[in-house]
């Protein structure tokens, strides 16, 4: 699975439709977040997934941590993928591996100031039960793990791609701006961003998302020439 582009936290079928209609396949819906402050109904999320084409992909992002709740969630929600964002520990993620081959796992590693080499160890102890590693901001200020809009060390995620035996989806902080040069120093597989596609509303905007897309297409071009 190379070249992946997600787009994070849809808020209602109307931006699902647009980020879809500008040529991205997989969508990220925030759901049950620990603030309880989620930004789209399960039932909204529901009917836009029941209408994705099989080459398209609603992914569950959750902070869950039992292997039956995230696969019972998933088998409700429809989705085919899920980026678990929580501190699930390694025994419930090979739990869930062995009870849901079918679902596509994507375990976050979120990068703070001084963790570099605890992610390496979590990469090595978990990638056989995960089919992507996805990066992420660690925000001081406030604790929050997501959607922080903040970039973190690049050298880390390189790393991180280097380390693991399995794909990496790079995010944290990218924007239309800085994606290909994130493209072209970290190398990963694919890429996701979600407050860096917003417009001053706090909706995903149009020309935000078509520049991702073709600066991204441009540096993944440059670095599987
Ligand atoms: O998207 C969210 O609202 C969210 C909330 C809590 C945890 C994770 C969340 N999203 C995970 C993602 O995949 C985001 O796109 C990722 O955090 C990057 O966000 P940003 O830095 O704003 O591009």
């Amino acid at each position: 699975m190379k070249n992946i582009i997600q787009v994070a936290g849809i808020i209602d079928t109307k931006e699902a439709q647009l980020v879809l209609d500008s040529g991205i396949d997989w969508l990220g819906f925030p759901l049950r977040l620990p603030s309880g402050k989620d930004d789209i109904t399960e039932s909204e999320a529901i009917n836009i997934i029941k209408q994705l084409t099989p080459n398209q992909a609603g992914v569950l992002i959750s902070y869950m941590l039992e292997a039956d709740e995230v696969s019972t969630f998933c088998s409700q929600l429809g989705v085919k993928a899920v980026q678990l964002h929580g501190d699930i520990t390694t025994k419930e993620l090979a739990k869930l591996r062995a009870m849901r081959p079918d679902l596509f796992i994507l375990k976050s590693l979120v990068v703070k100031e001084d963790n570099a080499e605890e992610l390496l160890s979590l990469v090595d102890e978990v990638a056989e039960y995960v089919d992507m590693f996805i990066t992420d901001t660690f925000d001081p200020r406030t604790g929050a793990k997501g959607a922080t809009g903040l970039t973190h060390n690049w050298e880390v995620s390189a790393e991180l791609v280097r380390r693991s035996p399995k794909p990496l989806m790079m995010a944290g902080g990218l924007n239309p701006d800085n994606v290909a040069e994130a493209i072209r120093q970290v190398r990963p597989a694919a890429i996701d961003a979600h407050t860096g596609l917003e417009g001053a509303d706090g909706r995903k905007d149009p020309a935000k998302i078509a520049k991702f897309i073709a600066e991204a297409e441009k540096a993944f071009a440059e670095i599987t020439a």
